[in-house]
């Protein structure tokens, strides 16, 4: 059966009298989500943890080291990823983001291919051709699509799980926002937390979250990071301004994870050990594998704190959570090499 006639043959033409219905529940004047769920479930998780340790001894030993000049370069504007610099002045950016964060996961099962080759991939094909992403064309999305969105030259890894995921950000923009992004982030009404919630509810793929000892842990990790590239990419201005960006927590991948061990910050059983090193998948959902990722979260908040504490009355900027990200995430990406390796779980959320 040939896919795009099978697609087309099961989405159903909105007639032209039903409008876009407005998210009746989105007042964003009044109901703004006052805490941050991924910090309050992640901690629940570091509480009960049995195979990964969080050392808040070597938290407070990586602030000793810290200097102010090292701080001012943290919070300083990003070196941004220049592949984010894609302003147009507003709603190319956003849809690019958008796709971008919809496919900004497990890369590890190719070894050349790399977050970078996504940023980059997207926006050339972007300037190739300003339509690419629109919404009626994300709608139609084929394996295929994906790989020449990415311009690799072979298969990307989980190519048709990735199809699918743009086709559902292409239906949901259709569905609620005329098709454009940049609308749905002037929904949020300037507030991070309510913008990473709206990606997580009208995207499934978006919904980054597990059951952990019967108890939900969200990590939105998708969600977060767009909200956290919008950010950047405007530097905190116009669609980029967010009163509440300093909820935001670290974005829970496979990379951090790394970093933070290699700082004596977080240490793995042994047995989690021996599986990492002989790279053995960690399933999804896994409790090992809920542990790397809520205790990285939990370790980066504690880190902020302790950082705030010592640098409080000084004058000092203190950073953000993102900001912390950025460095640590940094760190590995410039260590890829020399680090020891990443968890490997086959995974749409990072
Ligand atoms: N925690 C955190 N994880 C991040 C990012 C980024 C890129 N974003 C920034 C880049 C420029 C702008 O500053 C963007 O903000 C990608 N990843 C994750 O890393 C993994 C990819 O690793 P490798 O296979 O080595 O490329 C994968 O899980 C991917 O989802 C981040 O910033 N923080």
């Amino acid at each position: 059966m040939d896919f795009t006639k099978w697609i087309k043959g099961s989405v159903t033409r909105r007639s032209a009298e039903h409008h876009s219905a407005p998210l009746p529940w989105l007042v964003t004047s009044s109901i703004e989500p006052a805490i941050n769920p991924v910090k309050e479930t992640s901690q629940f998780v570091a509480d009960h943890a049995e195979h990964v340790h969080v050392s808040l001894k070597a938290i407070s030993e990586a602030v000793n080291e810290l200097t102010v000049e090292k701080l001012a370069e943290l919070v300083a504007p990003t070196a941004f990823n220049k592949d984010l610099h894609y302003v147009d002045g507003g709603s190319l950016t956003v849809q690019y983001l958008l796709v971008v964060d919809a496919l900004n996961f497990c890369f590890w099962p190719d070894a050349e291919l790399e977050y970078e080759n996504l940023s980059r991939g997207v926006k050339a094909a972007l300037e190739a051709d300003p339509t690419v992403l629109d919404a009626d064309k994300l709608l139609w999305t084929s394996g295929d699509d994906v790989q020449r969105l990415l311009g690799w030259d072979r298969q990307v890894p989980l190519q048709d799980e990735r199809a699918r995921l743009l086709r559902e950000v292409g239906s949901a923009l259709l569905q609620n926002f005329g098709g454009h992004a940049s609308k749905m982030v002037e929904a949020a009404g300037g507030s991070a937390l309510t913008l990473m919630q709206l990606v997580a509810q009208l995207f499934s793929g978006f919904r980054d979250h597990a059951v952990y000892k019967g108890h939900q842990v969200f990590l939105y990790k998708r969600a977060q990071i767009f909200v956290g590239d919008v950010y950047g990419a405007f530097g905190g201005e116009g669609l980029g301004a967010f009163w509440d960006i300093d909820q935001l927590t670290m974005f829970a991948d496979y990379r951090v994870p790394v970093v933070l061990r290699n700082m004596g910050i977080l240490s793995y059983s042994d047995e989690l050990v021996a599986k990492v090193e002989r790279k053995e998948i960690i399933p999804a959902g896994s409790e090992e594998e809920v542990e790397i990722r809520a205790c990285t979260v939990v370790a980066v908040e504690r880190l902020r704190e302790a950082i705030a504490h010592k640098f409080r009355g000084t004058g000092a900027q203190l950073p953000h959570a993102i900001q912390l990200d950025w460095w640590l995430w940094e760190i590995g990406e410039q260590n890829r090499q020399n680090h020891p390796p990443h968890h490997r779980t086959l995974t749409i959320f990072y």
